[in-house]
């Protein structure tokens, strides 16, 4: 199977040597090259260049991409997009006035979800979620951290665990798998946490490691859910299993999750809501991306990570969409791009890198995804006939992707039949 695509207007993060991630200064540059081609066989890259530079290569299939712009597809690494039914009443409560904590503090939030997921079967669980990713794919994300979280049992989050795999064996999309039983803690275990840690670090962490589908494990590192020394135990014990941390930390309260984070060598630390210059200093040591999350801070009116800081520290930084039925019940990497420009000052140019090569990064599968060089996957938007490239922030809450490639293959997104499976 061969792919050419000609005449792109512009042909978004080319990089003829391969990178892993940009930092600081270097992501102000986004290379670009204008009226060129792009050459697919089967799921790879193989080929690009000038257009006049295209004669002589033949494909099975031929695009003319005139006006139009070709950027490696979004690499969402922050999501839960593995959930059950909705939270719209929490919704309606917090415009009444009650904040996310208020909701949580009367048994709502999490352990709502909790409780629907548990009562969910998994058939059921599974075509909830895949639904969801593939209405995603169509917004052209191809690459997704999913969470599990809203278990809060072994047995339920073994069932979160299984479902990300199967989601993982059957989507076209690049799914990276993380373990997060420490999100909230569940009502029987309220007055005696310790237990629920034990849980995790006992059963959960040997079982989950045991059917070797996830290689992250995620603490809700904050107030009222798991505190440094929760954590630490945790990443202790996952460290054991060879489980790289990927924490969300610093979402409402600065408790030292950063440095917790940098200490294990997280892959990444997310959300950063709140940041001093210790987080600062400790991310400046690292091999741990930052991650900002601009739906959450949206959604729930927080304040928004001051990207301007990390990245002028010479730091870089990855963003995504924490799509989850609370705090951003929104998976749109297009919106996320454009809120990061608006809202966290980033430049068009710091937006795109931060949701593919970096967002890649933050996975650990930057090798091979997140910009366009030879020999790395096909994963690609084609856009509408667009200006420029920066009119896809530019355009809040227009829908710029026109076709998707993932995995080399050319789909419909208009067709609601298309499917996205193996
Ligand atoms: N903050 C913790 N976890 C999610 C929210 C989960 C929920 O409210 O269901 C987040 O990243 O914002
Ligand atoms: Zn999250």
């Amino acid at each position: 199977m061969s792919i050419l695509i000609k005449n792109i207007k512009q042909l978004v993060q080319v990089h003829d040597y391969n990178v892993m991630i940009v930092k600081g200064e270097d992501m102000k540059t986004l290379p670009v090259l204008e009226n060129a081609y792009l050459y697919i066989e089967h799921d790879t890259i193989i080929e690009y260049g000038e257009m006049e530079y295209c004669e002589g290569i033949e494909a099975e299939t031929i695009i003319d991409a005139t006006g139009k712009i070709v950027l490696p597809a979004w690499c969402d690494s922050h999501t839960h997009v593995v959930y059950a039914g909705n939270r719209t009443s929490e919704f309606v409560d917090r415009i009444n006035g009650l904040s996310y904590e208020d909701i949580a503090n009367r048994g709502g939030g999490i352990l709502n979800s909790a409780k629907l997921l548990q009562d969910t079967s998994e058939d059921d669980l599974y075509e909830q979620s895949i639904n969801r990713l593939e209405e995603l794919i169509r917004m052209g994300t191809c690459a997704f951290e999913i969470k599990t979280g809203y278990g809060l049992t072994v047995e339920a989050e073994l069932k979160m665990l299984r479902v990300i795999k199967r989601i993982k064996q059957e989507s076209l999309a690049k799914i990276t798998p993380t373990l997060l039983a420490a999100h909230a803690i569940p009502s029987e275990y309220k007055d005696n946490k310790d237990e629920y840690i034990k849980l995790i670090v006992e059963e959960l962490i040997p079982q989950a490691s045991d059917l070797n589908i996830s290689h992250y494990i995620d603490v809700f590192c904050e107030k009222g859910y798991f505190d440094l020394d929760d954590t630490e135990a945790i990443l202790k014990a996952a460290a054991e299993h060879n489980m790289r941390p990927k924490i969300h930390v610093n979402q409402f309260n600065i408790l030292g999750g950063v440095g917790l984070g940098t200490k294990y060598d997280a892959l990444s630390v997310d959300h950063l809501e709140e940041l001093n210059d210790e987080d600062i200093k400790a991310l400046k040591n690292s091999d741990t991306m930052p991650v900002a999350l601009p739906g959450c801070s949206y959604f729930l009116s927080i304040p928004y990570t001051p990207a301007r800081k990390i990245i002028d520290a010479g730091l870089p930084l990855a963003i995504a969409t924490d799509y989850n039925p609370g705090s951003a019940p929104s998976g749109n990497m297009n919106f996320i791009v454009s809120a990061a420009c608006v809202k966290l000052k980033m430049t068009p140019e710091e937006a795109i890198n931060a949701a593919t090569i970096n967002g890649a990064y933050a996975m650990g599968i930057s090798s091979m995804y997140g910009s366009i060089t030879r020999g790395k996957k096909a994963n690609l938007i084609i856009t509408k006939p667009l200006s420029d490239y920066s009119e896809i922030p530019y355009a809040f809450a227009h829908d710029p992707v026109e076709q998707v490639i993932i995995n080399g293959q050319l789909k419909d997104i208009k067709n609601p039949e298309e499917n996205f499976r193996i």
